[in-house]
């Protein structure tokens, strides 16, 4: 589980959070939801200690972490691919491999190759294509076997068949661990999510939500 509480978040003049409470729990995926700028991104990277927050605390599993063990517990995904282009899906995963600390078996990756549908592993990144590229940024996210993994907009612009590859992958391995995601997309929602989380003020999502009748915890009530 993570816990949130009292965050307080500002750039410059612009307050993003304020005394905001939530707690993800674990061997759930959760979505977060909201339209840009509301700070889903910001609050992802809060959670990973890539930003520091103005006020409140983060636990996980009920103790608060130094930045390192944070690191070490959990796999991010950034929104931007952070590939070596010129080098090929193996040695891409060979390079990060190298960099973690535990790693996971050559059969998993190998079984998370066969569920993402990730075929071409001798072929540089730069000749791949986009959904293909994601895949292989997850596959790194997950090298560390991390148990909290975290994505921000993990299929943006990707062809239905790979954000497929990658749902299937996803659900697979929320039996195991805390997962929390952004997206724009509610089709991945709906596929995804066993908890949504709507950040900000404006009323699209909140009324769209609400029409589909799908529960989710309001960031305003918080
Ligand atoms: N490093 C920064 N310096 C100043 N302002 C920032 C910084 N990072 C984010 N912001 C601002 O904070 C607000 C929240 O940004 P954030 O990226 O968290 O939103 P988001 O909900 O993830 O949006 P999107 O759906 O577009 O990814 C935005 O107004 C953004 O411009």
């Amino acid at each position: 589980m993570i816990t949130i509480e009292n965050l307080s978040k500002s750039y410059k003049d612009k307050q993003i959070f304020q005394n905001f409470n939530t707690t993800f729990k674990d061997k759930t995926l959760t979505v977060l939801l909201g339209e840009n700028g509301a700070g889903k991104s910001t609050l992802l990277r809060i959670v990973t200690a890539l930003e520091k927050a103005n006020g409140g605390t983060v636990k996980y599993f009920g103790e608060r972490l130094s930045n390192r063990e944070i690191k070490e517990k959990i796999g991010y995904i950034p929104q931007d691919i952070a590939l070596f282009e010129h080098l090929t899906v193996n040695e891409n995963i060979e390079f990060f491999k190298a960099l973690s600390k535990q790693s996971i078996s050559s059969n998993l990756i190998e079984d998370y190759c066969e569920k993402l549908n990730l075929f071409e592993r001798k072929a540089k990144i730069s000749a791949l294509s986009g959904g293909t590229k994601r895949k292989v940024n997850l596959l790194i996210g997950l090298l560390s076997n991390p148990s909290i993994l975290i994505l921000d907009e993990p299929t943006v612009g990707i062809d239905l068949k790979s954000r497929y590859d990658i749902h299937q992958l996803l659900n697979s391995l929320k039996e195991s661990r805390l997962i929390i995601l952004t997206t724009h997309h509610l089709d991945e929602v709906e596929s995804l999510a066993d908890e949504i989380k709507l950040i900000g003020k404006d009323s699209f999502y909140r009324n769209i939500l609400s029409e589909k009748g799908w529960e989710f915890e309001d960031s305003l009530h918080n």
